[in-house]
């Protein structure tokens, strides 16, 4: 019944993962090498966003303090999208577009990275967690689509930019997934070295 639509679903992603390798095969390996120097400079990586990016948030924090797919010492990340007691406090006593931002401010230091995870670049809690990481002396790692959005405008030079070239939510989000977890095994490859093969 549905089985054309999702022939075409995993086709399109398919070739939207063929089309991007080759662009964000360089901003990647410098978001890993950012994550890279700030964890083994004993600092972490903080990571944010809505909805679907809020559960990449969470996601990346656990292959980070947890594992991903080897043995490695714990590595420094918090997604400052679980604690609902500080989440709906920022909410309802300020503004929804100040939950992120406070607890970078909070949290941050310089030589931490702030992870941002937006498809659309506009999401108004996630640029003013952009924001305060720059106040802290911060590096930001911004994952969008959709051209960037208004995120264009607040990054620096020394940020790095990963940009999704797809104007559709769920295609952005499918290759933020592959982005988060090629990040991991750049960062397990240069800590641990070639994989060894198994029989
Ligand atoms: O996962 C999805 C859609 O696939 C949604 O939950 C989506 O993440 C939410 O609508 C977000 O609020 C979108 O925000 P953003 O990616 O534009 O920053
Ligand atoms: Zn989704």
């Amino acid at each position: 019944m549905f089985e054309q639509r999702i022939e075409q679903h995993f086709i399109d992603s398919a070739d939207l993962k063929y089309q991007a390798a080759q662009p964000l095969s360089k901003p990647i390996s410098a978001a890993a090498q950012a994550m890279l120097d700030c964890v083994t400079n004993g600092g972490k990586v903080l990571a944010c966003g809505n909805g679907g990016s809020a559960a990449y948030a969470q996601h990346f924090a656990a292959e980070f303090v947890g594992r991903f797919e080897r043995e490695r010492p714990e590595l420094g990340a918090i997604a400052l999208t679980t604690d609902t007691s500080i989440l709906t406090a920022i909410a309802n006593d300020y503004d929804y577009k100040v939950v992120f931002s406070k607890q970078v401010r909070a949290l941050g230091q310089a030589g931490d990275v702030l992870l941002a995870i937006s498809t659309s670049g506009d999401s108004p809690n996630v640029m003013a967690a952009i924001e305060a990481a720059h106040e802290r002396d911060m590096t930001v790692v911004a994952l969008t689509g959709k051209g960037g959005g208004k995120m264009n405008a607040l990054l620096r030079e020394t940020d790095v930019h990963i940009c999704v070239p797809h104007e559709r939510t769920a295609r952005i989000q499918e290759v933020h997934l592959l982005t988060l977890h090629c990040i991991c095994d750049c960062v397990d490859h240069q800590l641990l070295g070639e994989q060894e093969n198994k029989a």
